[in-house]
């Protein structure tokens, strides 16, 4: 159990992948996966191919608690697949960590899956009517992703009609051969087949022996890049990665994110690409507001610029006389400067912030989630006492957080206490990757602002407005919002699970 977790909107996974004749891809992964791990810290995993086989090791918890460097000299090859996972589909499972494994007609995939999909069922039924009678084409797990993977090796018994399929083109300049054109990769026509069957969220990255793959769904959800090693080196590799924070740490140079709807295989020939789908992008607010890293770009907007921007849109939709803005670490803090730097009060840490408590604090009972929230965050007197304070926060899910620091803030003094909140309330829940917790639960979903601030215990409240939101974006139409509004980029079909509501459908 998850009790911290539980409280907040959960983090998803992060996925990355890297083919670099020469270089040790197992050790960059494990550091492309380090700067990952705010994506999901249930459970992480890294498959290798040295050409001839495909190795892979997992487990549950930390990147760090996972691996050590015996485990990554035997995980040797030039290709290598990694995966850090928050569940959405399937419990946290040993069986249920990726990279998920299984068989095609030519060898081994390996698949890593950040996302969630709509219409899991359905797939599960296909997988099963397609398999040899008997066959655990699951291998013991229950996720979105082990059909995924599953379907991929049964593609060639896919029937229906053939799907669409965007003209092929090689990406960065001489990388790719005509040869190259006519033969595709081997998983190509198995992703072509599958892949436009699929609802709902994927950025995947997976191999077989040879080739890595990367796709996003036709909507981009999720984020994905493609990252190039060794510039001018004579010996280039590539990256695709969750987060360009993560080409950054292994030192590969940013080229483009993937697009909606396109599929990408990278091999000796270079990178080849084709779309799949007809795309319509809507990318996840939620990573703008809270889910990336401050240092990443998304949508050719940096994460941290963006929070600043929403800070200082709040300062003018939400003014208020106050001393002191204070951040609530640690993803409210880039919103608090753009807050104090709007309104021109003063910002200060008087919230410190334990780094080794993460989004995945464990905390076995109720009585003790208070205590949880002050493990992570102290209040220094010396800043608040006798001081009117602007709290500044990205999100209010449960008001757990807000709740537990305004009675901090005023045991350590303040004389009064503003909160304000760097998004607009979260109503609804998300079928794309993100388990918040029960409509139920969500206070905004039975509560009106006034009623929030008192429960809070807040002397005001302001949240910013949905249109200040998806302006600090600069990605205008291009979003999802339907956490915020109820409105989804696709229909949700009748009787699709709830994440984050056991047993719930729509
Ligand atoms: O209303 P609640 O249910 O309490 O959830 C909202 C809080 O959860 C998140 O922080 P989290 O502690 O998960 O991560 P962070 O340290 O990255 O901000 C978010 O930034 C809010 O602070
Ligand atoms: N959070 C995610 O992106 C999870 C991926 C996949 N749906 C799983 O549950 O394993
Ligand atoms: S519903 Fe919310 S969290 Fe889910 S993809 Fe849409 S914006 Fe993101
Ligand atoms: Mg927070």
């Amino acid at each position: 159990m998850d009790p911290l977790a539980d409280d907040h909107p959960r983090d998803h996974c992060g996925v990355f992948g890297v083919w670099a004749p020469g270089e040790d891809v197992s050790r960059l992964t494990y550091f492309g996966l380090y700067a990952l791990q705010h994506r999901g810290q249930q459970s992480a995993g890294i498959a290798t191919s040295d050409g001839q086989r495909i190795r892979v090791y997992k487990d549950q918890g930390l990147v760090n608690q996972v691996f050590t460097d015996q485990i990554l000299q035997g995980l040797r090859g030039h290709i290598a697949l990694g995966h850090v996972r928050y569940a959405t589909t399937g419990a946290d499972t040993w069986r249920n960590a990726q990279p998920t494994l299984g068989p095609t007609p030519d060898g081994t995939i390996a698949l890593g899956h950040n996302g969630n999909l709509t219409n899991t069922a359905e797939l599960r039924r296909l997988a099963h009517s397609l398999a040899d009678g008997g066959d655990d084409v699951e291998h013991g797990a229950s996720t979105d992703t082990a059909i995924v993977t599953a379907l991929m090796g049964l593609a060639d018994r896919i029937p229906g009609p053939a799907p669409f399929v965007g003209a092929s083109r090689s990406v960065g300049a001489g990388t790719s051969s005509p040869e190259a054109e006519e033969a595709p990769a081997p998983l190509v026509p198995a992703a072509l087949t599958v892949l436009p069957r699929l609802r709902g969220a994927f950025s995947l990255v997976w191999m077989d022996e040879h080739t890595l793959y990367g796709a996003r769904d036709p909507h981009g959800y999720r984020p994905l890049v493609l990252g190039r090693l060794g510039e001018g080196s004579g010996r280039p590799g590539w990256v695709l990665a969750s987060e360009t924070s993560a080409l950054d740490l292994v030192g590969a140079a940013f080229i483009r994110e993937i697009e909606p709807g396109e599929l990408v295989s990278i091999d000796a020939s270079g990178v080849r690409s084709r779309h799949f789908a007809v795309t319509r992008a809507s990318t996840c607010v939620f990573e703008y507001v809270y889910l990336a890293r401050p240092d990443t770009v998304i949508g050719g907007r940096q994460i941290v610029a963006t929070r600043r921007e929403m800070g200082a849109t709040l300062a003018r939709e939400h003014p208020v006389e106050a001393d002191v803005v204070v951040p609530v670490p640690e993803s409210g803090t880039p919103a608090a400067i753009g807050y104090a730097h709007e309104s021109g009060i003063p910002f200060a840490q008087g919230l410190v912030k334990n780094s080794y408590v993460g989004r995945t604090f464990i905390q076995p009972t109720q009585s003790l989630r208070q205590l949880g929230i002050r493990l992570k965050l102290n209040p220094l007197r010396e800043v608040i006492e006798g001081r009117r304070l602007v709290v500044v926060d990205d999100s209010i899910v449960r008001g757990n957080t807000q709740r537990a620091l305004v009675r901090m803030l005023r045991e350590a003094g303040a004389a009064e206490v503003h909160v304000r909140i760097s998004s607009p309330p979260v109503n609804w829940p998300c079928f794309f990757g993100i388990d918040f917790p029960t409509r139920a639960e969500l206070i905004a979903a039975s509560m009106d602002i006034e009623s929030i601030r008192t429960s809070i215990g807040a002397d005001s409240l302001g949240y910013l407005s949905l249109r200040g939101m998806v302006q600090a974006t600069g990605q205008g139409t291009s979003l999802c919002l339907g956490c915020f509004t109820g409105d989804y980029p696709e229909p949700i079909a009748k009787g699709t699970p709830i994440p984050g509501t056991p047993g719930a459908t729509t």
